[in-house]
C-alpha cells in the first residue's frame, strides 16, 4: 500500500483505534510506510486543507477521476502543489497518474485560490498556513477569546525562573492575557498567570510537546481553572497526608505534590494516596506521576475505588486533606486549538456541490467515514495529552442526577477521614446541580453537621484565589434541598465558591471549585466517636435539612432550622436514594 493509501486509512480509522492521531500511527505495526512520513503529511495537509479543498472542488477532480476519494486527492494535492519533494510515488504509480493529468488546472486553481485570499506569494501564504491564520470563510469568525496553551512550570524539578532562562529563553513577557490569546502560534510570548503560582498562559497553538521540558516533565499542560483546587487547598507542613480521591490523569495530583514537596522541604514526610477507579486510566496516572517526579510523594492506589477506602484504617491515620475532582458532565471543557482539522473536497456537479457519499452510494471509493457521516470535516486529537475529562452526551438531566448522587456520595465519604480539616470539591462542569447544589446537600447532611465542615468563606482563601472574581451562582430554583437559609446565607455560601467560564478573556475551561474545612475542636477524638450515630450514605440521604436551631452564620451551616421538604422534593430525594442503593 501506498503513502497516500496508509494515511488514507490512518484518517477513516475504520476500526475505530481510540488515542491521538500521533499514537495510532506510532501504535500501528502493520504500516509500511515510515510513521514520521505519515505523521508530517497528514498534519501538514490538514494545515493546508482549507485553501486545497477549494482548488480540488473548483478543478472538478474528483468528477473526473474516479481512483480518488476526497482525502486522497487532498493529500495528493497537497504533495503536488505545496510539498518540496513533490508526491511520493513512482511515475507511473496509479494515484500520481491522476492527479499529474490535472496538474495545470490545479496549479492554477492554486494560484487564483492564494491571490483570492490576498497573499502575494507563496511563501506569504506559506507562512500564514504555518502559523494557522487561514479563517475558514463557511464558519463563523474564530471565537473572540481564543483558548491560551496554559503550561503549568513542575517545581518538583524545575523552577520558573529556570524555564524562564532556558524553555523560554528570546520569549517576550506579555503585560495581559490578550495578548497571548490574539498571539499567532509562532509568536514566542508568555503571560505569567496573576492568580496561581508557576503558571504561564502561551498562544492558543504554541507547540511544546517537542521541548525537552515537557518530555522530562518540567512543564506540565494544565489549564489555569484545574490548578485552582490544589492551589485552594492551600496544604501546609501540619497539614499531614493528603488523598486525592479521583486522580487520573494526574494533573491535579502532581500539582498537589508538588505544592507540599515545596512548602515542607525541612520538615516532615507528607504522602499524596491517589485513587483512580479505572484501570487504563491509573496507567496514565502511573506515567504522569512518574514523569512530574512526584513518585516519592505520591502513592498511587491502583484501579482502587475511594468509596471503599476505609477511612477509619491506620494508613490514614494521617490525613489531613482531601482533593476530591470527581467525574462530571464535562460540559465546562474547551475544545483544544491544535487539533488536527482536515477540511476536505466534495464533489462538485454543474457548480453545485454533492456530497460523495451521497452521490456514489454504490462505489465504495474508500473508508473516507467523514464522509460517510455526510461531514466533510476530521477532527482528530493531535498529542497524547489525556483529557482530564470527557464530556457527557445524550439525557442531560438524567445524567446530572446521576452525577451529582454519585458526586454527593463522594464527598460525604470524603468527610468522614477523622483527622481530616480541609477539603476541595471541584468539576469541570457548568450545571448548578454537580456544583453549588452539590455543595448545599453536602453541607446539609448528617456527616457535614455531625463533623463540622463548613465552606471555607472568600475571605479566608489564599490570596489567588480571594482576588478570583468569578463566584459561585445561586439557582434557587434548582435547589433541591431543605435550608432554612435566607438568601442573603444562600448568596454567601455562593461567594465562597469559586467558578470559572470558558471563551471569556481569563482563558479558562467552564470550572467549579468549593473549599470546606472544620475547626480543630471537630478534629479531637471525643466529636468522632459523638459522630458515630452517621452510618452511611443511605441514611444521609433521610437527612432533614440544617437541624437544631440557633446560630444562623454561613460558617456554621448545620446548626440552622430543619424545615419540612415539598412533596417534590421528598420525591427527588427518594429517586436519589433508589439511584445510591442501585449503584
Ligand atoms: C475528572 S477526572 C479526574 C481528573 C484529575 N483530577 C486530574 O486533574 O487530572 C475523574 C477521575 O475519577 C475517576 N473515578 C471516578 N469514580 C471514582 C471512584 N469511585 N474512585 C476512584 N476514582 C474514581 C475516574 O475514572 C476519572 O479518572
Amino acid at each position: 500500500m501506498s503513502l497516500y493509501y496508509e494515511a488514507a486509512a490512518v484518517l477513516a480509522n475504520s476500526e475505530n483505534a481510540g488515542g491521538s492521531l500521533k499514537s495510532r500511527i506510532y501504535k500501528n505495526r502493520d504500516l509500511k510506510a515510515s510513521p514520521a512520513q505519515l505523521f508530517a503529511l497528514i498534519s501538514e495537509a490538514s494545515k493546508w486543507s482549507l485553501v486545497l479543498k477549494d482548488v480540488v472542488e473548483r478543478c472538478g477532480l474528483l468528477a473526473e477521476e474516479k481512483k480518488l476519494t476526497p482525502t486522497l486527492a487532498l493529500l495528493l494535492t497537497h504533495d503536488l502543489l505545496v510539498a518540496k519533494s513533490g508526491i511520493a510515488a513512482h511515475a507511473n504509480h496509479v494515484l500520481k497518474l491522476a492527479v499529474l493529468r490535472h496538474k495545470a488546472r490545479l496549479s492554477a486553481e492554486f494560484t487564483k485560490a492564494r491571490i483570492g485570499r490576498g497573499y502575494a506569494t507563496l511563501d506569504a501564504l506559506r507562512e500564514a498556513v504555518d502559523q494557522g491564520e487561514l479563517e475558514d470563510s463557511d464558519q463563523p469568525p474564530k471565537e473572540l477569546y481564543r483558548h491560551p496553551r496554559w503550561v503549568r512550570v513542575n517545581t518538583l524539578r524545575t523552577s520558573m525562573e529556570e524555564q524562564i532562562n532556558t524553555t523560554f529563553a528570546g520569549y517576550d513577557k506579555a503585560s495581559n492575557i490578550r495578548e497571548v490569546q490574539r498571539a499567532p502560534a509562532s509568536a514566542k510570548r508568555y503571560f505569567e498567570d496573576p492568580h496561581i503560582p508557576n503558571l504561564l498562559a502561551l498562544p492558543p497553538k504554541a507547540d511544546l510537546t517537542k521541548s525537552e521540558a515537557y518530555a522530562k516533565g518540567a512543564i506540565i499542560f494544565q489549564d489555569k481553572a484545574s490548578c485552582f483546587p490544589a492551589y485552594l487547598l492551600d496544604v501546609g507542613p501540619d497539614d499531614g497526608d493528603a488523598i486525592d480521591g479521583c486522580a487520573a490523569p494526574g494533573n491535579k495530583t502532581t500539582h498537589l505534590a508538588a505544592m507540599l514537596a515545596q512548602r515542607n522541604m525541612h520538615a516532615k514526610r507528607q504522602k499524596v494516596f491517589a485513587y483512580e477507579r479505572d484501570k487504563a486510566r491509573t496507567i496514565t496516572l502511573e506515567k504522569m506521576v512518574k514523569r512530574a517526579s512526584a513518585d516519592s510523594v505520591v502513592l498511587i492506589k491502583r484501579s482502587a475505588d475511594f468509596l471503599a477506602a476505609d477511612p477509619d484504617s491506620e494508613e490514614f491515620a494521617h490525613v489531613g486533606a482531601i482533593l476530591l475532582d470527581p467525574s462530571c458532565s464535562g460540559s465546562g471543557i474547551v475544545g483544544r486549538d491544535d487539533a488536527v482539522k482536515m477540511h476536505l473536497p466534495i464533489q462538485v456537479f454543474g457548480g453545485a456541490p454533492v456530497a460523495t457519499s451521497q452521490k456514489n452510494k454504490k462505489r465504495k471509493r474508500d473508508n473516507d467515514a467523514s464522509q460517510a457521516n455526510g461531514s466533510t470535516t476530521f477532527s482528530l486529537r493531535l498529542d497524547d495529552t489525556v483529557p482530564e475529562e470527557t464530556p457527557v452526551e445524550g439525557q442531560l438531566s438524567e445524567r446530572l442526577t446521576a452525577l451529582s448522587t454519585f458526586q454527593l456520595r463522594m464527598l460525604m465519604h470524603a468527610m468522614r477521614f477523622p483527622k481530616a480539616s480541609k477539603m476541595t470539591y471541584s468539576t469541570c462542569s457548568i450545571h448548578f446541580e454537580e456544583n453549588e447544589g452539590v455543595v448545599f446537600r453536602a453541607l446539609a447532611s448528617k456527616i457535614a453537621r455531625a463533623r463540622g465542615w463548613r465552606i471555607l468563606p472568600r475571605d479566608r482563601q489564599v490570596q489567588g484565589m480571594k482576588d478570583w472574581n468569578r463566584r459561585g451562582v445561586l439557582e434557587t430554583e434548582k435547589m433541591d434541598v431543605d435550608m432554612d437559609l435566607d438568601h442573603l446565607q444562600k448568596e454567601e455560601i455562593c461567594n465562597a465558591c469559586i467558578r470559572c467560564e470558558k471563551g471569556t478573556d481569563e482563558g479558562t475551561m467552564g470550572f467549579f471549585v468549593a473549599a470546606f474545612v472544620r475547626d480543630a475542636e471537630f478534629v479531637s477524638e471525643g466529636v468522632l466517636s459523638n459522630a458515630g450515630a452517621v452510618e452511611n450514605v443511605e441514611e444521609e440521604e433521610e437527612w432533614n435539612g440544617f437541624s437544631d436551631g440557633g446560630e444562623t452564620s454561613v460558617a456554621t451551616p448545620m446548626r440552622q432550622q430543619a424545615s419540612t421538604a415539598s412533596k417534590s422534593l421528598k420525591k427527588k430525594r427518594k429517586q436519589r436514594r433508589t439511584m445510591i442503593e442501585n449503584e
